[in-house]
């Protein structure tokens, strides 16, 4: 593990920590691409959609990551926006583009060895965290955007007029709805995960923690009453609670110490995930293989032997039943 420093890699722990709670720093590169190419609401102009553009690197095992597959998938950019993904295990060298383990690609535009090189390609003196996903446009040889909730943005509004469907995830009257909801989703659990799982206190992963399964059983609640967060269409919200949900039981409640309950004990949440899993393009994006290995051999302070867990068995295709909420 590592990270940059004036373009150099320096070695460094896994997660930041302060006072025994894990510290999730901020993503750096922060342009968008716009239908025009006008600037977006932070970065540079000149990031305009266009078809076969912009290259999209990812990790199957990320949750970050997850999110710009499903919302690439939804939106029909598979022909638009190509993709290469990253090898599962992220040691000294970060994430590399070894391709020694099923559907990691190695990187299909430069054959580079590290994801770092593709950092260091865009700004030689980079000091930053080299992370997934990263939004890679071809023509000006940058990196567009590190940031997942941003990128899902993007490829919901900029491409409509290239992309297979008009499908809009983050639509406008839904907008101030779905703010707190992300909010409360985000800081709970799809970083509450990592805060419980990274703790290095009890009382750091008790206040992860226990706010977790609160928001779990808010979440249980709110889905018993319509099939989506925002009742019948589904939104960025929706995709952004299905990554960490589907990854729960493989390795956050294990790996990550999220052991009150497991999210095949909350009925309206598992069958939420499976109605999502169902959802035609999103199983092709989930790979379990890469989640597995990804958290349980990269993590060796939380887990030294680097053994991976052979469970749980899931039948994600087991009907869901919610059509009719
Ligand atoms: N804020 C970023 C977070 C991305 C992120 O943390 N990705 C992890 C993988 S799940 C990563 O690449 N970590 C590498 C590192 O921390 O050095 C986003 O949402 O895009």
């Amino acid at each position: 593990m590592g990270q940059l420093e004036n373009g150099r890699w320096v070695t460094a722990p896994v997660a930041r920590v302060r006072d025994g709670a894990f510290d999730r720093p901020a993503s750096s590169f922060r342009n968008w691409v716009t239908d025009d190419g006008r600037a977006g609401p932070t970065g540079r102009a000149g990031f305009r959609a266009e078809s076969g553009r912009y290259h999209l690197y990812v990790s199957h095992a990320c949750p970050w990551a997850h999110r710009t597959l499903i919302v690439r998938a939804l939106k029909g950019l598979e022909d638009h926006i190509d993709v290469s993904v990253v090898h599962p295990d992220m040691l000294e060298e970060g994430w590399t583009f070894a391709t020694d383990f099923p559907g990691a690609t190695g990187d299909r535009l430069h054959g580079l060895p590290f994801l770092r090189d593709i950092y260091t390609r865009s700004d030689p003196e980079a000091t930053t965290k080299v992370t997934v996903p990263v939004l890679w446009d071809k023509e000006r040889e940058k990196i567009v955007s590190n940031e997942s909730s941003e990128i899902i943005r993007m490829l919901t509004q900029a491409w409509d007029g290239i992309a297979g469907t008009d499908l809009d995830l983050w639509p406008e009257d839904l907008r101030d709805a779905i703010e707190p909801v992300n909010a409360r989703i985000y800081d709970t659990l799809n970083n509450g995960v990592y805060k419980s799982g990274f703790a290095e206190s009890q009382g750091a992963y008790e206040a992860a923690v226990r706010p977790l399964f609160d928001t779990l059983d808010w979440l249980e609640e709110r889905l018993s009453e319509s099939r989506y967060l925002m009742g019948d269409s589904l939104t960025e919200a929706d995709i952004r609670l299905f990554t960490t949900l589907i990854r729960f039981d493989t390795v956050y409640h294990g790996h990550f110490k999220c052991n009150r309950r497991k999210l095949i004990e909350y009925p309206n949440l598992w069958d939420f995930t499976r109605d999502l899993y169902q959802t035609p393009g999103v199983a092709p994006t989930v790979h379990l293989d890469h989640i597995a290995r990804h958290y349980h051999y990269s993590h060796d302070r939380i887990n030294p032997f680097r053994i991976v867990p052979i469970g749980p068995d899931l039948d994600l295709w087991e009907p869901h039943g919610r059509e009719d909420l």
